[in-house]
């Protein structure tokens, strides 16, 4: 069981969370089963990695969570149409990080949960396939693209997430096929980023594959360098590499000195240029939002509360936070919000360091909010303008909501016993790696 709480005042937000899960995927069922997206406003079909062509993202994406929700049958459906339909010989370009972290993920969590080896079959098809970006890349910095079907590479114009983002989903396959392929690949990517450090220890946050040369100069805990801090602690977590451990450290060292700034008696994570630390913007990305949990899991808690209370307070000024807000104004710089699960994954990762109601509590804020503002006639919508009265919503549903906060809710107030609160590991799409107790 989870830390010890007041379970049965929460038992009636995750059967809530449970039935709103439930609901939305009948109508995926209903409506667009196989398709990477359902249209949540018109109830249509809508594809993602590749125009015309679906592989069923939405679906990969759900099966961890239905398992943890214990809703069998519909695991029993979502695996059955893996097994039948799910065929990743596609002549195309998909996006490599993309991929990884959601069909890779979501095929590697389907098998730790169900035991099920074909989809570890499929999982490891899937990641053979983006292998060639990898190896075709005379640095080891993963090219952006790869076509499924012929191998063929593509932009090299990338970023320290997607060269970055690996490690978790590639080590599980190391560890569960015996090929170190996954594993070696993965770590020499972060390596090549990480020996570029600036003399402040701090990464640009856009880099090309082919010459490992830095393409910009900012450096930022939001998108698109988030992830790759993320994975290396995961790694160390996961597999306990001291490599990985040795360089998550000495960078978030750098972070902690020379990117964190307090406002009013908050914390923040400022964009700065990494070769001389001037700050060059105060906006914040909802994404960024990751980070207090990051922090509160790596040993630096007190850091990881102090942002999560700069965010809470940003959910309580706007009810869903908005994709971009500048600190220094506290006014929202972009007023979309796409289903966005952060603010909910770095409280359900207090939660689970602290024990503290007080995450609970902003995390049943955050699933009341999207109730309140996403819910539609066939599902849940990612909104146009959070500033709105009432929010105006977009007719599309991203995958990520099929792994991410309905998940992070459900662990948060269900106490299920299909999880072990005490030793798991979520990867950065939700996906359930290692903690599924069948
Ligand atoms: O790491 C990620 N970045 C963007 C998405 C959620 O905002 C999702 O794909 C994942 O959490
Ligand atoms: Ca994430």
């Amino acid at each position: 069981a989870g830390p010890v709480s007041a379970q049965g005042s929460w038992k009636p937000v995750a059967d809530t969370v449970r039935e709103e899960y439930l609901w939305a995927w009948r109508h995926y069922v209903d409506r667009a089963l196989g398709a990477d997206h359902i249209k949540p406003i018109s109830g249509g079909r809508e594809d993602f990695f590749v125009e015309g062509h679906s592989v069923g993202l939405s679906l990969v994406e759900a099966v961890d969570t239905l398992w943890l929700m214990e809703a069998d049958d519909e695991v029993a459906l979502a695996v059955q149409w893996i097994v039948d339909h799910l065929d990743f010989d596609v002549d195309a370009p998909f996006q490599v990080f993309e991929t990884n972290i959601r069909m890779v993920g979501g095929l590697a969590a389907a098998y730790h949960c169900t035991g099920d080896s074909r989809l570890l079959d499929r999982a490891k098809d899937i990641a053979d396939r983006l292998l060639p970006a990898f190896t075709r890349s005379p640095t080891g910095l993963p090219y952006r693209y790869v076509n499924l079907a012929t191998g063929q590479v593509s932009d090299p114009e990338t970023n320290i997430v997607e060269i970055g983002t690996y490690i978790a989903e590639f080590g599980v396959l190391t560890q569960w096929t015996g090929d170190s392929r996954y594993y070696d690949l993965a770590k020499r990517a972060m390596r090549v980023a990480y020996d570029n450090r600036t003399e402040l220890g701090l990464l640009p946050h856009d880099i090309n594959a082919e010459t490992g040369r830095w393409r910009n100069r900012q450096a930022t805990i939001g998108p698109p360098g988030d992830s790759y801090y993320e994975y290396l602690w995961d790694g160390y977590r996961l597999f306990g590499d001291p490599d990985l451990k040795q360089w998550y450290d000495t960078l978030t060292e750098a972070i902690l000195t020379r990117q964190a700034e307090r406002r009013d008696g908050l914390l923040w994570f400022p964009q700065v240029d990494a070769f001389t630390g001037e700050v060059l913007s105060r906006e914040q990305s909802v994404l960024a939002g990751f980070y207090a949990g990051l922090l509160a899991e790596s040993g630096h808690l007190a850091e990881g509360r102090a942002y999560h209370d700069a965010f809470s307070v940003v959910q309580d000024r706007f009810g869903v936070i908005p994709t971009f807000v500048d600190y220094s104004t506290m006014t929202a710089t972009r007023v979309d919000n796409a289903l966005r699960p952060e603010f909910a994954d770095s409280a359900l990762m207090l939660w689970l360091a602290t024990g503290d109601e007080v995450f609970r509590e902003r995390a049943r804020t955050h699933f009341e909010n999207m109730r309140s503002t996403s819910k539609t006639t066939y599902g849940f919508a990612s909104l146009a303008d959070v500033t709105a009265t009432p929010p105006s919503q977009e007719d599309t549903c991203p995958g990520y909501w099929w792994s991410e906060q309905m998940k992070y809710y459900w662990l948060l107030f269900s106490d299920t016993p299909r999880l072990d609160y005490r030793d798991n590991y979520l990867s950065t799409e939700a996906n359930l790696l290692r903690g599924a107790r069948r």
